[in-house]
This record gives structure tokens, sequence and C-alpha cells, in this order.
């Protein structure tokens, strides 16, 4: 299967959760750092899960699934431990309705990736299903290799780039000197929180453009 990947903006958008496993933990810890208003419906929940609706950043529906708990989500997921409950799910979709099964039965339109995220710098990883073990393998992989120093270093690139943006003018200057943001050497101050000598090679890109 050749999905199509994609970063959707769900801030403010419901996303209806039914099933309360650990399952259902695993897509609600994904979908937290959004601002989506999420809903999990389930007659039971992990313990994890109700430190969450204890801290209001998930709202709980304590109860079996019934097609109107659907009502305006543009997002659902089916991830209860029943076929004829995902089931019941999936005719309850309406077609514009985004639905992911966790038994990966029936209608699938979308699956989900494993995630790293260091600020603005999201990974994802997917196998399309192949082998969800194996993404979360390489998950762990990237998680070692691109540690918490590139929340920073991304933060500073974004500072950076706009600045060279709004001020270098001629489109070849801006051109290099947005290359010369990927100085390894750049990377490596940015994770010594080398600022000042960051802060500096920025300032000499940009008035060195500023000359030509
Ligand atoms: C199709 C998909 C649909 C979807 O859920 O979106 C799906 C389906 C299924 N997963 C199953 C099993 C496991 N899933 C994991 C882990 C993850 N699974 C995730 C995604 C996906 N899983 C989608 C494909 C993504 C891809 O292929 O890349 C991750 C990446 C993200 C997430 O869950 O949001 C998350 C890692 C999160 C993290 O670490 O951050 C582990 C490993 C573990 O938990 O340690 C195991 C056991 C090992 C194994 O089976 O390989 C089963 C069999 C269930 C059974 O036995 O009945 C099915 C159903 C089937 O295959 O039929
Ligand atoms: N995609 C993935 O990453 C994985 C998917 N799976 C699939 O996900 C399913 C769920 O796995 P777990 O969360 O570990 O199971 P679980 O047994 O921990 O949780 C099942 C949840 O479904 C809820 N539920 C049952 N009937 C319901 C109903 N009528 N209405 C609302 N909620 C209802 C239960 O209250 C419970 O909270 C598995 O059966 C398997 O098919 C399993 C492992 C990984």
């Amino acid at each position: 299967m050749n999905f199509f990947p994609i970063m959707l903006d769900i801030e403010y958008k419901k996303v209806v959760i039914v099933g309360g496993g650990h399952v259902a933990r695993q897509k609600l810890q994904a979908l937290l750092p959004t601002k989506a208003q999420i809903i999990i419906v389930s007659p039971s929940i992990t313990d994890e899960i109700a430190i969450y609706v204890g801290q209001g950043k998930v709202t709980w529906k304590n109860k079996q699934f019934e097609a109107s708990d659907l009502d305006d989500a543009s997002l659902i997921f089916a991830v209860t431990d029943q076929e004829e409950v995902n089931d019941a799910v999936e005719q309850a979709a309406q077609h514009w309705q985004l639905l992911s099964r966790a038994d990966a039965k029936g209608r699938v339109d979308f699956i989900n990736p494993a995630v790293v995220r260091r600020g603005d710098f999201v990974l994802s990883v997917s196998t399309s299903g192949a082998s969800p073990g194996l993404t979360r393998k390489i998950k762990a992989e990237l998680e070692a290799h691109y540690d918490e120093t590139y929340i920073d270093y991304i933060e500073f690139l974004k500072k950076a780039r706009r600045e060279i943006i709004q001020t270098i003018q001629d489109k070849y200057s801006k051109r290099d000197a947005l290359a010369s943001l990927l100085d390894p050497q750049l990377e490596e101050w940015a994770k010594e929180q080398k600022w000042d000598k960051c802060n500096a090679y920025v300032q000499k890109l940009v008035t060195g453009a500023r000359q030509i």
C-alpha cells in the first residue's frame, strides 16, 4: 500500500478515540502535543489515560460506543479489542471523516507512524503496516541519534533562516547564505550551546551579503 504522508494541523479539531486500552493510550500520547479536542469513548480506561483525564487533557465518555459519539469528529481511532465494535465504528464513520483501525481490518483511511519530536523537528517512521515492531526499533535509534539538543538547533535555524530571508534581497546571495546555515560547524556549536558563535556566524552571512 502506498500511503501518502502529510503533516495535519488538527488544532481544535475533534478527535474521537473509541477504546481505552494500551493502544488508545499510545494514540492519545501521540495526539497530546497538538491542540486537538480529544474524546475517549470506552467503558474502561487505563490508569495512565485516567491521569490525562484528571489533567483535563482529554474528555472521557464512560460508555459503550454509539454512532452519535462520532458527530463532528475529524479523526476517528477505532482501537477496541472487539472486532465487531471496530466494525460498528467503521459503519458509523462518514466518508469525510478519517478513520484509523488499530486492528488494520476493513476501511483504513490512515495508519499511524512512530513519531519523534524535537521541537519543530518531527521525524516519523512507518513500514506501512509491514512491521510495526521494526518501526518502533528504528524510532528508538532515531531518538538516540537526534537527541534533545536538536530542539535548540532547529529553533536557531528557524530564526536565522527568517533573518536571512528578510534581509538579503539578491536571490543567489540568499540561496548561498541559506546553504551556509547547514555548515556542520554551526550544528556543533548549537549542540554545545555556543550561541554567541552561532549568532556571529549568521551576522557575518547577512552583512557579507549586504556588501555584494
Ligand atoms: C497498521 C498499524 C495501524 C495503526 O495502529 O495505525 C498498526 C497495526 C498493528 N500493530 C500491531 C502490533 C504492534 N504495534 C506496535 C507498535 C506501534 N504500532 C504503530 C502503528 C501501527 N500499528 C500501524 C502501522 C505502522 C507501521 O507499520 O509502521 C506505531 C508505530 C504507532 C502507533 O501505535 O500509533 C506503534 C509504535 C509507537 C511508538 O513506539 O511510538 C508494536 C510494538 C510495541 O508495541 O512494542 C506491536 C507488536 C509487534 C508487532 O506486531 O510487530 C498489530 C498486531 C496486534 C495483534 O497482535 O493483535 C497490528 C494490527 C495488524 O497488523 O493486523
Ligand atoms: N496498532 C497497534 O499499534 C496495535 C494494535 N493492536 C490492536 O488493538 C486492539 C486493542 O488493543 P489494546 O488496547 O491492547 O486492548 P485492551 O484490551 O487494552 O483495550 C481494549 C479497550 O476497548 C474497550 N472497549 C471494548 N468494548 C468497547 C465498546 N463497546 N465501546 C467502547 N470501548 C470498548 C475496552 O474498554 C478497553 O479499554 C487489539 O485487539 C489489536 O487488534 C494491538 C497492539 C498494537
